[in-house]
């Protein structure tokens, strides 16, 4: 059944949710107006509790645009007439030829041989008066008469710059609390410390005896943006730096990944016009004259299936030719020559794609879209010859991610929306780490989004990812799944040492991240050095936090921790799924390995019985030290039990988050693909250790029990004189 179609069906006629435009689309400065949409930030401490609603609440029904208002039924968003005079308004104004429905529409943009155009398009027509074309060389007052060899001259400075830019960039964006959010009184839980690259989630959670406290989260990434960062600087820090090496036959993949409402839309949508602003200007300036062309094109992926965003969602086929090239058929592709029409566009595309009201949020895409900006670039100036593709640049609005695990719906065509979602959100993440380690083979054929981005993956290539976040406590778990996911992206990357540098630090703060009784939380974030949860890397020289930060454990029952991660996911993440690739012919070795991988803390254990004991038979040693000395080898004793304590604590706490982390993981692996049997075995394998690991923490605790009681007679013995 058709998309839409069986949406209205499941949801009735009002559940169809038209995408409406936002406000902010393209608006310098990003386009938060704190007056209408947002609520101000105050801070209550964890760097931004948001109180008092200061206006009402934005609303993506904003009609702007040209775009049909209502949104709420099928008609208005399909309907033929709409789209004529859609598409009419926009020919005419470009001068540009209808689309052929012929077209090829060929994803392979190399071997495109467009028929879009009839005439050679004039130069745009939005250039240096445009205070929002700042890239390069920023308009000077009179900037229109800006001489080209200072454009060339900050160019160049701009491509030494530009000349390092990273292969993998994860950028974190946090939006503000919304009105609904306030008015639940929901926290803010999301803390970024100004001028870092790093943020903290303060999870609240409660132990057995039902006492609140908070777990704090430390992660580190290429760029931290918070609530009050603009959309403007956004591009900055995101594709702005890649717009360069596009002419220098690169292809790059910009995508918004997050929970559903966390404002992948928001952040996507102003991205690509900023970015066809600063392409035409280096068509302008840099390469006058040298045949150069943009084109646009925006499609979805549906359910596993492919539309075409500027076609009424005309239904396309992708097809691989003989050289393994990707070619999505009978998409359309647009010449443009003004980011008024790519404006346009866009605005059009986004108000066909596929939203509907689902269990986590009333407004959610349940689709990916995908916009390319494709440079191609005519032979010899000769527009008779078929435009050949210098550079592309994909923009990737990704489903919200949580929609897999949208438990809430029962309908068995969501469910499977989900699931197709989860598979494409997996393969994505391998096949960026694949690239990002040069691995030999990148797993495209995971989901259609990945097969459908392969040239963008192959060659010399660039990736941002923007992870959009909620602020507010009830998405804590989706953030953190976010956040988590950014970080397994990149945290085994190769070529980035300096991250690699933050993630290790990154995975020592979240061992040692703090659990404290809710009421020794201090408001201040970024507080005295008294407060908990500053002092949580102080840690033992085991690398783990000390007695005093940790979660108060005199009792060693397990204890479900069931969201938050102590232990840092990526590592055991990556083990795992590395070690997954290679199931199916060496499961042994697999689970061989994944308990080399935790062998580890056990050695360190027995080192440090080892100690234990040799100090504590030095203690049993007949010696003529007075009460003074006893004393103090009573501290010591102390801080060796202390010690111990921890190391047990934090040996539950690792098995407790591996399991967490095995159990997520085979729940996503479980829908890539079914292995069957050798899955379900792989399973149960896996579960034998994690409970041997758990039996052998039982036997830390007994031995730590006697390891107790015998320094206690050794005491008793020891004051009696004995
Ligand atoms: N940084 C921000 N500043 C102000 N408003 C924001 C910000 N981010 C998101 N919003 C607002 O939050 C709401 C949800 O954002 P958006 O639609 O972009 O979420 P989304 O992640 O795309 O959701 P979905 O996956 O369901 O499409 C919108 O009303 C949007 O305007």
């Amino acid at each position: 059944m058709h998309a839409v179609g069986r949406q209205m069906q499941r949801s009735g006629s009002t559940s169809y949710h038209q995408r409406q435009l936002s406000d902010n689309f393209l608006e310098p400065g990003g386009g938060f107006n704190k007056n209408n949409k947002w609520v101000q930030s105050q801070d209550f401490g964890l760097n931004g509790y948001n109180g008092g609603v200061q206006g009402p609440r934005y609303s993506k029904n904003v009609q702007k645009g040209g775009i049909a208002s209502g949104g709420g039924n099928q008609s208005s968003l399909t309907s033929p007439s709409m789209s004529r005079s859609s598409s009419m308004r926009l020919y005419g104004s470009s001068g540009l030829a209808s689309p052929n429905e012929n077209s090829p529409g060929l994803f392979d943009l190399s071997s495109f041989d467009t028929e879009l155009l009839s005439e050679a398009l004039p130069v745009p027509s939005k250039c240096l008066d445009d205070p929002q074309l700042h890239l390069f060389a920023k308009p000077t007052n009179d900037s229109r008469c800006m001489p080209e060899n200072n454009l060339q001259k900050s160019s160049s400075a701009e491509k030494d710059r530009t000349s390092n830019v990273a292969k993998i960039k994860v950028v974190v964006r946090k939006r503000p609390l919304n009105k609904r959010e306030v008015a639940k009184t929901e926290e803010d839980i999301i803390a970024i410390e100004s001028n870092t690259n790093s943020l903290s989630v303060h999870e609240k959670k409660f132990k057995v005896d039902l006492t609140e406290y908070v777990e704090r989260h430390e992660f580190f990434y290429d760029a931290v943006l918070n609530e009050n960062v603009s959309n403007e600087e956004v591009y900055s820090e995101t594709v702005e730096p890649i717009i360069p090496i596009l002419f220098e036959r690169t292809k790059a993949t910009c995508f918004a990944y997050g929970q559903t409402g966390s404002g992948k839309t928001y952040t996507m949508q102003p991205l690509p016009l900023k970015a066809s602003q600063d392409i035409f200007r280096l068509m302008q300036y840099n390469y006058r004259n040298q045949g150069y062309q943009l084109y646009v094109s925006f499609f979805e992926i549906y359910g596993g299936k492919l539309f075409d965003l500027l076609n009424d969602r005309k239904k396309l086929c992708m097809r691989e030719d003989g050289k393994q090239q990707v070619c999505i058929v009978g998409l359309q592709e647009f010449r443009v020559s003004d980011v008024d029409i790519i404006k346009e566009l866009i605005e059009r595309g986004n108000a066909t794609r596929s939203t509907g009201t689902t269990g986590a949020n009333e407004e959610s895409s349940r689709s990916h879209a995908i916009l390319q900006l494709a440079i191609k670039k005519i032979a010899d100036g000769k527009e008779t010859k078929p435009a050949r593709l210098v550079g592309k640049l994909s923009f990737i609005d990704l489903a919200g991610s949580e929609r897999g695990a949208d438990t809430t719906d029962n309908d068995k065509q969501t469910r499977m929306e989900g699931s197709e979602i989860n598979k494409s959100l997996l393969a994505l993440k391998e096949c960026i780490r694949a690239l990002d380690n040069d691995q030999g083979h990148i797993p495209f054929r995971g989901s259609k989004l990945t097969e459908v981005l392969r040239d963008s993956f192959v060659g010399d290539s660039r990736t941002v990812m923007i992870s959009c976040i909620s602020p507010n406590s009830g998405s804590c778990e989706h953030t953190l799944n976010t956040l988590r996911y950014a970080d397994r992206v990149k945290s085994l990357s190769k070529g980035t040492s300096s991250f690699r540098k933050d993630t290790l630090s990154s995975s020592l703060n979240i061992r040692s991240s703090t659990a404290l009784p809710l009421s020794s939380v201090s408001t201040t974030a970024s507080g005295s050095s008294d407060n908990p949860i500053e002092v949580a890397n102080v840690s033992n020289r085991f690398g783990w936090p000390k007695k005093s930060e940790m979660e108060p454990s005199e009792s060693f029952t397990f204890e479900r921790v069931p969201n938050g991660r102590v232990l840092e996911s990526s590592s055991t993440s990556q083990v795992f799924l590395d070690k997954y690739k290679g199931r199916i012919e060496s499961q042994g070795d697999v689970v061989e390995d994944y308990y080399e991988h935790y062998k580890k803390p056990c050695e360190q254990d027995n080192q440090f019985q080892t100690r234990n004991a040799t100090q504590t038979n030095a203690k049993h040693t007949p010696t003529s030290q007075g009460p003074a000395k006893k004393s103090h080898s009573d501290e010591e004793v102390d801080a060796i039990l202390q010690e111990e304590n921890d190391l047990v604590n934090a040996h539950r706490k690792l098995i407790e988050e591996t399991m967490d982390i095995v159990r997520e993981e085979m729940n996503l692996l479980v829908q890539v693909d079914s292995p069957g049997n050798q899955l379900d075995e792989y399973i149960h394998k896996l579960n034998v250790i994690l409970s041997q690991k758990a039996a052998g923490v039982v036997q830390l605790q007994n031995r730590l029990g006697q390891f107790r009681s015998h320094l206690h007679e050794y005491n008793i013995l020891a004051s009696s004189g004995h």
